[in-house]
């Protein structure tokens, strides 16, 4: 898939005409072009290969669980091109040669799914599914909280609901590991 700027542009400017706007007055000019620059990086996620970044791995021995809490979330809901935002948490067991990765790649990986049109439980579970398949551990939960803005700002209008959602692969299915990553999780709740 390759990003067609032009095409960006030109669909902005027909878009503003059918709202009844006049995409030639001063401070529309130049929107269809920063609407172009926008979705470039909004939808960066779909020229990416996310999985990629968690395949550098460290075999540093460690067997125990590695979670990376609170980290931000911006995507965009398919059904109206609206924002969704909020925070993931990824937990993982490394497999059997503690193998773990960066943890900024945790963040990265989340930014790869997150950084396209999405709906929030395929986002989850794409990281999940991820982590079990590249970084080939034993064991996954992944909980993502977040916001739409196509809830808040129009239709429903509830502002401030908040949509979690969760997938757990492997040895995190088991209740007493899965209960220790969520009490993590919650550890930083005020
Ligand atoms: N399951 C799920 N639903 C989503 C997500 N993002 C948006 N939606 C929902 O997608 C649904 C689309 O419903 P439709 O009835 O097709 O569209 P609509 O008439 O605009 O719906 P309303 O938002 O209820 O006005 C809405 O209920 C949204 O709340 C998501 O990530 N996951
Ligand atoms: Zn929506």
């Amino acid at each position: 898939m390759t990003y067609d700027a032009e095409g960006v542009r030109r669909a902005v400017r027909d878009l503003l005409t059918a709202v009844g706007e006049d995409p030639d007055r001063e401070g529309l000019r130049e929107t269809p072009e920063r609407m172009a620059r926008a979705y470039a990086e909004l939808f960066a996620g779909l020229d990416e290969d996310p999985g990629k970044h968690v395949e550098r791995v460290f075999e540093v021995g460690h067997h125990e669980m590695v979670l990376v809490r609170d980290i931000p979330m911006y995507s965009v809901c398919e059904h109206h091109l609206l924002p969704f935002h909020g925070v993931a948490h990824v937990a993982y067991l490394p497999g059997g040669r503690g193998r773990v990765t960066g943890l900024s790649k945790l963040a990265r990986l989340v930014e790869g799914y997150a950084r396209r049109p999405q709906v929030q439980e395929r986002l989850t579970a794409q990281i999940a599914d991820a982590l079990v398949e590249r970084l080939e551990c034993s064991g996954v939960l992944v909980v993502v909280e977040a916001e739409h803005l196509c809830m808040s700002m129009r239709g429903v209008r509830k502002p401030g609901a908040n949509t979690v959602t969760s997938a757990v692969r492997g040895q995190l299915r088991n209740a007493a590991t899965r209960a220790e990553a969520m009490s993590l999780i919650q550890g930083g709740r005020h």
